[in-house]
């Protein structure tokens, strides 16, 4: 199987053009690619295939082997891959996704994708629709105990579950032990992706995420803008937000006005593979 090893800020995934492979079970590949040992390494397995409502579809599993809804960093590379192997030649193109269809505006640089805006699509914050259980109609800083320390939470969809909690520092988490306490918690029915957000002023933050299925990784497309929807509505920042995570920069801004969130960042083609499967 061919395939090409991507990254958007360090949030690597394998890409398999499906136009040209037939992928039989996509969750087993997943788990098998993305073990840094056994397999290639990566954040998880993005599928590229034919779309009858888009352009092109994106279908992303997390290195668990489980379906994302919708991956930021990973729709920016699927952008990335179909203009710089001349799938097409637009530089506006449709992607659907298990989140809705997305619109993306390709920046190119001497015929290369060098960045990529995406129309995110609006948040939801209904509680039944992210899903997370709660009392409330939406989870706006309520506590939830993890480990015996009581955080506060702001949960947001972006199409996949996010739930972001507001510290002061980010470096001294240990994420490795009340990452998965977070993912698996009672409170969310299909787990939930974690942000861990310092706000540093009304327009940059810094992030770190556990992701479901996947554990920390560098970057998280959908969870920075999970992110600035919680600051915004919590009043920490302004509509338009730098986002520093692990592997670089994010530009996020809500435009109320259609209520639609655009992130902004770079997409990266490390190498080009092929692997006995
Ligand atoms: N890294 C992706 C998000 C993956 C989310 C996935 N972990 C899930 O199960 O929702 C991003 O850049 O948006």
């Amino acid at each position: 199987m061919k395939f090409t090893k991507m990254h958007g800020l360090g949030n690597d995934y394998v890409y398999v053009n499906c136009f040209e492979e037939t992928i039989e079970n996509p969750e087993e590949l997943a788990r098998f690619i993305s073990d840094r040992h056994f397999g290639v390494g990566s954040d998880g397995l993005i599928l590229i295939h034919p779309s009858k409502v888009a352009d092109f579809e994106m279908i992303m599993y997390n290195a668990d082997g489980s379906r994302g809804e919708m991956c930021g960093n990973g729709i920016r590379c699927v952008a990335k891959y179909v203009y710089d192997y001349k799938l097409t030649e637009k530089t506006e193109i449709s992607v659907e996704t298990l989140g809705g269809i997305k619109y993306l505006e390709l920046n190119v640089k001497d015929e290369k994708v060098e960045s990529v805006k995406v129309n995110m699509g609006s948040p939801e914050l209904a509680a039944d629709k992210i899903p997370v259980k709660s009392q409330n109609q939406k989870v706006m800083n309520e506590p939830i105990d993890v480990e015996g320390i009581t955080y506060h939470m702001t949960c947001v969809s972006m199409g996949n579950p996010h739930a972001v909690i507001f510290v002061n520092d980010i470096k001294d988490l240990d994420l490795e032990k009340i990452g998965p306490k977070f993912e698996n918690h009672e409170r969310f029915p299909n787990r939930i992706n974690t942000e861990f957000v310092r706000v540093i002023d009304k327009e940059t933050v810094e992030m770190r995420v556990w992701e479901r299925g996947s554990g920390e990784t560098l970057a998280c497309g959908t969870g920075a803008c999970a992110t600035v929807v919680a600051c915004i509505l919590n009043g920490y920042t302004n509509d338009e937000v730098t986002v520093h995570l692990l592997g670089g920069d994010l530009q996020i801004q809500w435009d109320k006005k259609e209520n639609l969130i655009y992130m902004t960042g770079p997409a990266t083609i490390v190498f080009d593979g092929e692997i006995q499967i």
